[in-house]
């Protein structure tokens, strides 16, 4: 039997292409439908939900087309989704000069139709944030050597306040600048559950505080075990970074027993956002 022509190919790809274009108008429609069922106004974006629909394409993924541009694609197409429900959304990024990797890690995440906004530091992003409610923050995920740790801000009561929503990369990317780093995105709302999660609980305490009396204190609020403590002192005050699996909210009656078990004095415990726990696939 003769091989298809070239053209005959092709036609092939232009009918699939025609199929995909519907499915993504199909796909389109209803997004409408499921807008008119958030509150008017709000921010449209649900973290949790996308990070599920991520992981299905990631894991069911085969063949030699790479993950990475599945990723990129739905990436691009969940954005102009939430952009479709929510025009004006913004995203301020901490970029300072010697690290151009945190705009590539966004733009992985955000596509590009987003309008971004560059700042220097994680407080003037989350100023941004503070300021309207459709602006995202992404800011580097907090390390050890940080010189002023922005997150314990994170643990105050005002209405303005962002929690952390998702952390990125979720996937992996072959590119380069962004190779080797991780931000926090930053949102004024709760965090969703995407069924593998990890809650970030902030714990201010006059005095040092050991892991083992953190995990002792932990178990006895009824929370499960830390997967990670970040330890970082400013004006004298320590302030943990606890991460745990799961999602669990400021009005969360076990943090306030997590309070009492510490013992703290002056000090205080609060639920900081939580994160759908990265893609383990290859890109
Ligand atoms: C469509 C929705 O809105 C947004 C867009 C999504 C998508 O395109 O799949 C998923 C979550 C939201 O960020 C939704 O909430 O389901």
């Amino acid at each position: 039997m003769d091989a298809p022509s070239l053209d005959s190919l092709r036609q092939e790809i232009d009918a699939i292409d025609g199929e995909l274009h519907g499915l993504i108008q199909r796909r389109a429609a209803l997004v409408d439908r499921i807008a008119a069922s958030k509150p008017p106004g709000g921010l449209a974006l649900r973290p949790g939900r996308e990070a599920k629909v991520m992981r299905q394409r990631l894991e069911t993924h085969q063949g030699p087309f790479p993950a990475a541009a599945v990723y990129r694609m739905w990436r691009e197409m969940m954005c102009a989704f939430t952009m479709m429900q929510t025009p004006d959304i913004k995203v301020a990024i901490c970029r300072p000069h010697d690290q151009p990797g945190y705009w590539d890690l966004a733009r992985d995440h955000f596509g590009c139709q987003i309008t971004f906004v560059a700042n220097d530091t994680p407080a003037q992003v989350l100023a941004a944030v503070r300021a309207n409610p459709s602006t995202l923050g992404v800011v580097p995920v907090p390390i050890e050597a940080d010189a002023a740790p922005w997150w314990p801000l994170l643990a105050g009561r005002d209405a303005t306040l962002p929690n952390v929503v998702a952390r990125l990369p979720f996937l992996v990317m072959p590119n380069a600048r962004a190779r080797g780093i991780s931000a926090f995105v930053l949102a004024r709302m709760e965090p969703e559950e995407s069924g593998d999660d990890r809650a970030l609980i902030s714990i201010e305490s006059m005095d040092g505080l050991s892991r083992n009396r953190i995990s002792g204190a932990l178990a006895k609020a009824g929370l499960p075990a830390f997967t990670s403590v970040l330890d970082q002192v400013a004006g004298g005050v320590h302030h943990y970074l606890v991460e745990l699996p799961g999602v669990i909210a400021d009005s969360d009656k076990r943090l306030r027993e997590l309070e009492i078990a510490l013992e703290l004095k002056n000090g205080r415990v609060a639920a900081i956002g939580a994160y759908a726990v990265p893609s383990t696939a290859r890109a």
